[in-house]
């Protein structure tokens, strides 16, 4: 039994660790990563970069459709299942390579293996115990999965992410985010899609106007939507499969996708040796990200937030605690404004306060909806839909915003940038910005709008 010792000890390799390992690496630290899968973790291999590769022609398509109804655009544009994944097996497979080199070069250890934390110090991997000052965990979430007869046949998101055929017919357990991008992505390519969901509303943590109208928009492009149904059974049927819910609705499919959630990865951690507490959300944590035994930092998706756990938010976590390691900063940590993206066609994203609990306070903050589309339509690509909708307070200032368009994505980095920074719309009139654009189109309609706010 070998025992080496560090200055700090991460457990998993994805965004909430590889940031703060790295800086803490270049600031003279002793560093070592436990990973039991590949390096960089579920972003990189089985996540955000191998959908937004899979997005990039079905969104070139989604674009084209908006010209081919005037006749400005003709002929069909079809998307190649089986070239497009190997497009991405050849951009992502080699990235968790890469990162291990650059990790390597940089002088962190890299230890392959399950981590569990033996006491507050101390991390077991196979039959070696390694020792550290300070242990991160960054261990991420996994996909749900529903305990019901014929779990067997269920699919999650990574299984999707690597299909090699797309099958005629799929069904989706859930209209959460990763069931709406999966779905619109499957549609573009040729699949038929149903999707099942419990609640009786899509993408809940969203505008509810959004939510309702990307669900209008997939059903118009024939994605069968069911809400209020709680899928209680799979049976293999020849060569398809039956789905089955509890009020006896059934559909006949080729593939079932499970995407019910994703629960945080604290099981066989051996956090109680160690002390540190979780709830049904993760690991709890204090707001310098120390968890309940102080040596010890939880990061990323792992934790007990309930900001949205996605990459920029696990970034930000892993250079938070690489300054504290450091001393940079013994401040506790404040979130700015966090933008979420929904990456179905056309997108929706929002930042900042929700139109929801705005609209719990209307005393202090005023509501606004802009259909940029419609009057901006050179500079939206003919994207007639597009719509935003923005939260101001008392003193004219941008507070919160949600995007339903094609360009959403970046757009909504724009008006973060505008919330963070407190710009008022006087400040925005003193800037000058590119000339015509998205982003050119919906700032000179943000500043009317400020002004009325
Ligand atoms: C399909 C999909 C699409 C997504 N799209 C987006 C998007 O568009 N934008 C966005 O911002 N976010 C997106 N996300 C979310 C994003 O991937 C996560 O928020 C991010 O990866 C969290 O980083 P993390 O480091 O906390 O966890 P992870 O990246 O999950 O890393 C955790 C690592 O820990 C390892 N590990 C766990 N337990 C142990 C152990 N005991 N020992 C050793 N290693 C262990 C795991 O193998 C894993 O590699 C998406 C997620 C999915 C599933
Ligand atoms: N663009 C992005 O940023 C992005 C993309 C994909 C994933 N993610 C990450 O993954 C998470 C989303 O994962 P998700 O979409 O699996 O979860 P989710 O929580 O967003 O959605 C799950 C849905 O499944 C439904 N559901 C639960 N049990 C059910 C049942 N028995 N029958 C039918 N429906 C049921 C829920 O009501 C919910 O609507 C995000 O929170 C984020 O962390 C982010």
């Amino acid at each position: 039994m070998t025992k080496f010792n560090y200055d700090v000890l991460f457990i998993g390799s994805g965004h909430a660790a590889w940031h703060a390992a790295l800086t803490l690496r270049q600031a003279g630290k002793s560093v070592a990563i436990v990973e039991e899968d590949l390096i960089a973790g579920t972003c990189t291999n089985y996540g955000c970069n191998a959908k937004i590769l899979l997005d990039g022609p079905a969104d070139i398509a989604h674009q084209a459709a908006a010209y081919r109804e005037s006749g400005i655009l003709t002929g069909e544009l079809k998307i190649n299942w089986e070239k497009l994944m190997a497009y991405k097996h050849q951009n992502i497979d080699p990235m968790h390579v890469g990162l291990a080199k650059a990790f390597e070069n940089s002088g962190i250890t890299l230890i392959d293996g399950h981590g569990q934390l033996q006491d507050a110090h101390t991390v077991k991997v196979d039959s070696d115990t390694y020792t550290a000052d300070n242990i991160v965990l960054a261990t991420g979430q996994r996909p749900a999965k529903l305990d019901i007869p014929g779990k067997a046949y269920l699919h999650d998101s990574r299984d999707f992410l690597s299909l090699p055929h797309l099958p005629n017919h799929i069904t989706f357990i859930g209209a959460g985010i990763i069931s709406l991008e999966f779905a619109d992505l499957a549609r573009q390519a040729g699949a038929a899609v149903t999707v099942i969901e419990f609640a009786d509303q899509a993408i809940r943590s969203f505008y509810a106007k959004y939510s309702a109208k990307i669900v209008t928009q997939l059903k118009e492009q024939g994605v069968d939507f069911h809400f209020k149904e709680a899928v209680s059974a799979v049976a293999k049927q020849d060569q398809r499969f039956q789905v089955s819910t509890q009020s006896g609705l059934t559909v006949t499919t080729d593939y079932v996708i499970d995407a019910t959630g994703r629960i945080p990865n604290t099981e066989q951690l051996g956090l109680d040796q160690a002390g540190v507490q979780t709830n049904r959300r993760g690991i709890i944590v204090d707001d310098h990200l120390r968890t309940t035994q102080p040596n010890i930092f939880a990061s990323g998706d792992v934790i007990d937030k309930t900001i949205p756990k996605l990459t920029p938010t696990a970034t930000f976590e892993s250079n938070y605690i690489a300054s504290q390691l450091i001393g940079l900063s013994q401040a506790p940590i404040q979130y700015p404004a966090i933008p979420s993206v929904v990456f179905t066609l056309p997108r929706i994203a929002q930042t900042g306060m929700s139109i929801a609990a705005a609209q719990k306070d209307t005393a202090h903050y005023q509501i606004q909806t802009i259909p940029y589309g419609q009057q901006m339509r050179f500079e939206t690509k003919n994207e007639s839909h597009a719509e935003m909708t923005i939260v101001t307070d008392q003193k004219h200032r941008l507070v919160g915003a949600t995007i339903y368009g094609n360009a959403a994505q970046d757009l909504i980095n724009t008006l973060t940038l505008i919330i963070d920074q407190q710009l008022t719309a006087d400040q925005l009139d003193q800037m000058i910005f590119a000339f015509p654009g998205a982003s050119a189109a919906i700032l000179d309609l943000l500043r009317v709008a400020m002004r009325q706010g």
